[in-house]
């Protein structure tokens, strides 16, 4: 069970980093360990970043998770918004019990006490990605299935980018207060995400990249448009992209992601975006 803590990086500064420390500053591996709940705090907006992956015995958020955010428990005044990418899991929230199949999600409301994770089968265990993120109101709990999430196809092959992009936790599936989250596949032979790219000054946003081969990876354009960066991500590894910041990638295959964004709005298309040409 690790806790980790990520500042807020100008990108002034962003910009004297070697490999090493743009990898330090903004990749978050080893989320989605067996038998762990382990959790990047960060100070964008103050989104939380956690994978658990449980074996034989439930996962729960602890006393250390309340310290974290200096609350009674974790989500005292927090939401939480989670998708399985594991076998069948259930989540016990408050004395409820939520199923979550393959790329189903779960919104838990601020107040929410006590949370346990836990997996069907441990031979085949349950992967959830989670995020947490400061709220200012309680809404529902919500079990969303995949059939349930808004389903925008975008892109062509043409372009290597033809994907479809799920959006669960978005104001016309339920409220929420701040938190938006969604996954993106693109399809067979197709590479490229959020081509062509954007920054949203409003919000920061999140990504763990997933479903690439071991031999496999994405390449993750971050920066300034006028002074990118890169970095190379694995399979199961997320990403922390700051407010000033592109974000985009192709990868060496076809892959899958859940991103998330917290911030000022929840306006998916409040986006401005990059003409190619002024991509340095
Ligand atoms: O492939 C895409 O395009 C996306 O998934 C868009 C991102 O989620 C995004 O940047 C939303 O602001
Ligand atoms: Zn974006």
């Amino acid at each position: 069970m690790s806790i980790e803590t990520r500042y807020a990086i100008h990108w002034r500064e962003a910009e004297t980093f070697d490999t090493e420390a743009l990898r330090e500053n903004f990749l978050v591996p080893g989320l989605l360990v067996p038998g762990a709940l382990n959790v990047t705090y960060t100070h964008y907006d103050r989104l939380m970043l956690a994978g658990a992956v449980p074996l034989g015995e439930p996962l729960a958020f602890t006393e250390a998770h309340a310290r974290l955010v200096g609350s009674e428990h974790h989500l005292a005044r927090r939401e939480l918004g989670l998708v399985n990418i594991g076998g069948p899991g259930r989540i016990t929230a408050d004395g409820t019990t939520f199923d979550l199949g393959f790329q189903d999600a779960l919104y838990l409301g601020s107040g929410t006490a006590d949370v346990t994770f836990a997996s069907v089968d441990p031979a085949n265990p349950a992967k959830f990605y989670i995020n947490t993120a400061p709220a200012h109101a309680r809404h529902p709990a919500r079990h969303i299935t995949k059939e349930a999430a808004k389903a925008v196809p975008l892109g062509s092959q043409e372009t290597a980018n033809k994907r479809t992009i799920f959006q669960y936790l978005h104001p016309d599936v339920l409220p929420t207060c701040q938190l938006v989250m969604g996954l993106t596949r693109l399809e067979s032979g197709s590479v490229w995400n959020t081509m062509p790219a954007h920054t949203h000054d409003r919000r920061m946003e999140a990504y763990l990249y997933f479903e690439l081969p071991e031999n496999a990876f994405t390449v993750h354009l971050m920066g300034r448009p006028e002074a990118t960066r890169h970095l190379v991500v694995r399979n199961e590894e997320a990403i922390v992209s700051p407010p000033w910041s592109i974000h985009c990638g192709a990868g060496t295959t076809s892959y899958a992601f859940i991103w998330s964004m917290a911030g000022d709005n929840q306006a998916f298309t409040d986006m401005d975006m990059i003409a190619m040409q002024d991509l340095r």
